[in-house]
């Protein structure tokens, strides 16, 4: 299975194989020890779907300590920008971020380690968006940083991010430097 990996240690992206045939397609969306063979142990225990219109702004999200998650996030419906952001503490690429267009027609996936905000953008006028998790919700323990937060400096794959619709709680949030650790 091919695995690529991005400026960001840890932080992969999964390009599957896809058979096609007279009937349509097939691929293995994910094989746990294909990804353990590619140094991704994460033991999943919860799936999530999330649908979105065009310009909804998740993120960027994360859990603190212990309830930190791994994510492996995919498009199966639409397009999105899906941005990771490196908040280890220690790391060398501290602070930085990586930007990919996961659609369902690419089918591309990231591998998100723990240790990451993480949040993404829709391109197309809808979106269904898939994650699987290591770690389960944990409500009390979310973290959020501002997805313009100058001091990263993401660019959101050019969007006019005036137009962009975020829930009530992603527009509060603080900048990287203000962010909670635990
Ligand atoms: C994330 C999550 C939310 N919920 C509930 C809480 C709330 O009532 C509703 C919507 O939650 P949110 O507004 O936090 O959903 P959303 O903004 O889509 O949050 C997600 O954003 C992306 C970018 C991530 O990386 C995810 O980890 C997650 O934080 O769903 C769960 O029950 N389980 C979960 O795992």
């Amino acid at each position: 299975m091919p695995f690529l990996d991005t400026p960001i240690d840890g932080l992969k992206i999964f390009e599957p194989t896809v058979w096609e045939d007279g009937r349509g397609y097939f691929f293995e969306a994910y094989n746990q020890d294909a990804f353990a063979k590619a140094g991704i142990e994460a033991q999943f225990v919860q799936d999530n779907q999330a649908r979105s219109v065009r310009g909804v702004l998740r993120g960027l999200h994360y859990q603190v300590g212990a309830h930190a998650q791994a994510k492996l996030v995919r498009v199966t419906e639409g397009e999105v920008f899906d941005v990771a952001v490196d908040i280890r503490e220690g790391s060398p690429t501290y602070g930085e971020w990586f930007g990919i267009t996961l659609s369902a027609a690419n089918k591309r996936q990231l591998f998100v380690p723990r240790g990451f905000a993480h949040g993404y953008l829709v391109l197309s006028e809808t979106a269904e968006f898939f994650y699987k998790c290591d770690n389960f919700y944990a409500k009390d323990k979310e973290g959020g940083i501002r997805f313009d937060d100058p001091g990263i400096g993401i660019d959101w794959n050019g969007f006019d991010l005036s137009s962009a619709i975020l829930s009530e709680k992603d527009q509060v949030l603080p900048v990287l430097g203000h962010h909670r650790k635990d």
